[in-house]
């Protein structure tokens, strides 16, 4: 990761990630994009040509950066650039990013980077411009944050119980319904009883309708992505 915050990015070390990296299953670099400056103020931004409101990074640290991180020589990384201009970032493309070997993460400050950053880059890795959501975040940092945890508890052996990923929202395509742990009830609201009948199917059934009428409330464009059979589109009917 490239950034001109490093210690933004220090949370990596911490918890699921951390313990990754601990393990050797992640290897983590971080890097400050300033040690590509020469002049005395390590001057990294400049005004937009055309005009125009904010600074924008030049492009000479960051391609000084991409050819010391990445030499042309070599294997080439994937890199992800997190841009309010991107592709939306989705859970499909966190397995597609989890199958790379080596990702490089470009974290662009102010109001982005010099367009012929990625352009360069484009020649000889494969750039994704990805997109967290529909806002502006002062920088690319917390996006790096989201983009390395999703990516990351992918990865074999990140995540105690492989089966949890698996269970995730979205990994049917629907949005996951309630959960319930200990106590049974808990100020004076009871856990739903099906749940403590012990019947697979029914519990199964249970919480797939519970799935259907939450993503059916909250996200009913997902609805068109999943294959319903008939007791769901009596659910979805009611
Ligand atoms: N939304 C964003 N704003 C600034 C930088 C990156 C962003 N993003 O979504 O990846």
């Amino acid at each position: 990761m490239v950034s001109i915050f490093p210690a933004y990015l220090a949370p990596l070390r911490e918890s699921l990630i951390g313990k990754a990296v601990d393990r050797g299953l992640i290897e983590l670099g971080v890097h400050d994009l300033r040690q590509w400056t020469h002049d005395v103020h390590r001057t990294v931004d400049d005004s937009p040509y055309g005009g125009g409101p904010g600074m924008l990074m030049r492009p000479e640290p960051w391609g000084q950066a991409l050819d010391t991180l990445a030499p042309a020589s070599g294997a080439q990384p994937r890199l992800v650039v997190p841009t309010p201009a991107g592709r939306p970032f989705t859970q499909a493309l966190a397995h597609e990013l989890a199958r790379e070997p080596w990702l490089m993460f470009a974290c662009g400050r102010y109001e982005g980077i010099d367009s012929r950053v990625v352009d360069d880059a484009a020649d000889r890795m494969v750039v994704d411009e990805v997109s967290l959501g529909d806002y502006v975040l002062a920088g690319g940092e917390v996006a790096v944050l989201v983009i390395v945890e999703a990516v990351g508890r992918l990865l074999p052996g990140v995540l105690g119980n492989v089966a949890s990923h698996e269970q995730d929202s979205f990994s049917d395509g629907l949005l996951e319904g309630p959960a319930y742990t200990r106590p049974e009830v808990w100020r004076d609201r009871p856990v739903p009883d099906v749940l403590l009948s012990g019947h697979h199917a029914a519990i199964a059934r249970w919480r797939r309708d519970e799935s259907l009428r939450r993503t059916l409330a909250r996200r009913p464009e997902l609805l068109s992505t999943v294959a319903l059979d008939k007791a769901d589109a009596k659910v979805l009917a009611e």
